[in-house]
């Protein structure tokens, strides 16, 4: 984090509402980049474990004016807990939400109309400082705002901005959720791993390696996926075969990412309509 954003975040502070998964993964890695744990306060009435041994203030007297609320509680929670945090609203606090399907317009009419207010979305590889958050902000969230906000989330992996927030629920879908589709991927490689004969054990350990060595691959290598597939298929060879399965137009992934894309988009769309 820059030294300028890490010295407003200590000298007004930092507040988290809602610290589960999400605000807990991106936590993790602000409080290992050097945060103060004493610059931030959390509200959330079932810390977990872990929470509650970072020494940050637990549902404590808020500060004054904290440079950043950071709003990571479940859409369907936001109604009830934001207004207890509207005194911050229409002032220099910046509201940073990373909440699915929450639009800048409803926090502008929970928060007033001249609140700064910035929509993120990260995912939780955040917790190891390998996330990706796409950022956009309303028309009183300042270039200063907007670096704040991507200093604070490039502790925790990428920072790409979005031209608007109509990008957002292609965005939550690709790749906000998008971990839990690689992670279902590992699951069903292993899992038919196993049906090849392969113990429970083994079968995981390859589908994991294999998983993470050719995402680290692709983000690395000078050769784009495609060539990098091809790399792998020699002709009439064992890849091929199953590539077959795979690239079929009617059932394979891509029909099915297509399905499964769109339905985390519609679902965003959903959430913002209430
Ligand atoms: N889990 C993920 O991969 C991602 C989640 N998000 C967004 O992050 C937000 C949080 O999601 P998760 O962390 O997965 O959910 P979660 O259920 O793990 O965390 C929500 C937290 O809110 C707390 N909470 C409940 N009532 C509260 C109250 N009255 N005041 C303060 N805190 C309260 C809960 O105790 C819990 O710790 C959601 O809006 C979601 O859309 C965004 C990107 C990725
Ligand atoms: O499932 C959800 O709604 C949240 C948003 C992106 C990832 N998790």
């Amino acid at each position: 984090m820059s030294t300028g954003s890490m010295k407003e975040l200590e000298a007004r502070g930092l507040v988290l509402l809602g610290c589960g998964k999400m605000g807990s993964a991106m936590l993790e890695g602000w409080l290992a980049q050097g945060l103060p744990a004493g610059a931030v306060w959390v509200n959330d009435p079932h810390p977990s474990d872990w929470l509650s041994s970072t020494g940050v203030n637990l549902n404590m007297t808020l500060p004054d004016s904290p440079a950043i609320v950071l709003v990571a509680v479940k859409p369907q929670m936001m109604a009830d807990t934001l207004p207890a945090l509207a005194g911050f609203g229409n002032g220099n606090t910046l509201f940073l939400s990373v909440a699915a399907g929450t639009s800048i317009a409803t926090y502008k009419a929970m928060l007033g109309d001249q609140t700064p207010i910035i929509r993120a979305m990260p995912n939780t590889p955040a917790a190891i400082a390998r996330g990706i958050t796409a950022i956009c902000g309303n028309d009183l969230a300042t270039d200063e705002h907007l670096d704040m906000a991507e200093a604070l989330l490039t502790a925790v992996g990428q920072v790409v901005r979005l031209d608007g927030e109509h990008q957002m629920d292609a965005v939550t879908a690709v790749s906000g959720s998008g971990p839990a589709y690689v992670f279902h991927l590992i699951e069903t490689l292993a899992a038919a791993g196993e049906t090849q004969g392969l113990s429970a054990g083994l079968a995981m350990q390859l589908a994991t390696a294999t998983v993470a060595g050719a995402g680290a691959l692709a983000e690395q290598a000078d050769d784009d996926p495609a060539q990098l597939r091809m790399n792998v298929t020699s002709p009439g060879g064992t890849t091929a075969a199953a590539l077959a399965v795979l690239m079929n137009e009617k059932d394979g992934f891509p029909a099915l990412l297509t399905r499964a894309v769109a339905a985390a988009a519609n679902r965003s769309k959903e959430l913002a309509n209430g």
